[in-house]
């Protein structure tokens, strides 16, 4: 095992074998008028519910293998997302089986995930997925997002146990976080077309920002309660810096001084912004129900 602490030295850091101290503080009046009690979770430092941040995850050169591992990746693999206008969005690829509405129709996940790095196990050790069914994800989503492309607000789902890790490489990004619109503001015309679908704030309430190598636990009432999005963005400025709620989490000292000064407003001469570079995501979630061997062996046969 690589010792090292969390400074930017390339490394990884120590084994995290306890999620507590790495629970990022979320704004107080988050929960104003959310009667559920589930919800408080998110703000209680002892809870389990919430949002957790760990930079330097892995190591560089275990990001770089990651990344080589992406990009030479068969073309099959690849799925092109487009907007409804034909634009293209974003791409991404599916790792450990097909999500059906019934079960996962498991595959095996790849060895950049399993062996090197062994991310499904440092994963296990934090005690995230402790609560589910394999104790551990068995399936992982890869996207790509260029420069000012990022991702719709939305929930990841009943399909799988309430945790989802998120290990980010290549560049950083902020995690936009929403909260649902109150009861007397769903009836307004803010509503989606959707009628089914609950209509949500404009703004989002807080961003998390995520360093490249990092990685983020979202886990029970912070991912039932929550919505989450990437705006589409080349450059996040003052204004987007100003409300990352993990900013002394943030182990890049330039990045954390950015995020200070961004906050600390004032100054509005110099210039207080990231520019995105291309980033990678992994979300890794434990899929509970998945289809017996035999039934996938015939499933197989069919085709
Ligand atoms: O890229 C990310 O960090 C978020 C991706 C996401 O929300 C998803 O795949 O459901
Ligand atoms: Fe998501």
């Amino acid at each position: 095992m690589i010792m090292a602490s969390s400074s930017t030295d390339g490394q990884h850091t120590n084994e995290i074998k306890n999620l507590t101290p790495h629970k990022i503080v979320l704004p107080a009046d988050l929960l104003k008028d959310i009667q559920d009690t589930e919800a408080k979770g998110c703000l209680d430092n002892d809870s389990s519910d919430g949002f957790f941040y760990i930079p330097n995850f892995i190591s560089e050169a275990e990001e770089e293998h990651i990344i080589s591992k992406i990009q030479s990746a068969p073309q099959p693999k690849w799925r092109t997302l487009h907007a409804r206008s034909g634009e293209k969005i974003g791409r991404l690829q599916n790792w450990g089986g097909q999500v059906t509405k019934q079960a996962l129709i498991a595959e095996q996940l790849p060895e950049f995930l399993t062996s090197f790095p062994p991310l499904l196990e440092r994963i296990r050790e934090t005690g995230a997925f402790q609560g589910s069914k394999h104790g551990e994800p068995n399936h992982c989503l890869m996207n790509e997002y260029e420069p000012g492309q990022g991702i719709l607000p939305h929930e990841d789902g009943s399909a799988y146990f309430p945790t989802v890790a998120t290990v980010s490489l290549g560049g950083h990004t902020l995690l936009d976080v929403y909260r649902y619109a109150s009861q007397d503001a769903q009836s307004d015309a803010s509503k989606p077309a959707d009628s089914s679908a609950k209509a949500r704030e404009q703004l989002p309430r807080f961003s998390i920002l995520q360093e490249p190598r990092s990685l983020l636990i979202t886990q029970g009432a912070a991912y039932k309660y929550f919505l989450h999005g990437i705006a589409e963005r080349e450059i996040d400025e003052d204004k987007h810096l100003s409300t990352v709620t993990n900013g002394d989490m943030v182990a890049d000292t330039s990045v954390r001084d950015t995020i200070r000064k961004a906050k600390e407003g004032g100054d509005s001469n110099s210039d207080h912004s990231l520019q995105r570079q291309l980033r990678y995501s992994l979300t890794l979630r434990d899929v509970e129900r998945v289809a017996p061997k035999n039934l996938m062996a015939m499933m197989m046969g069919k085709q």
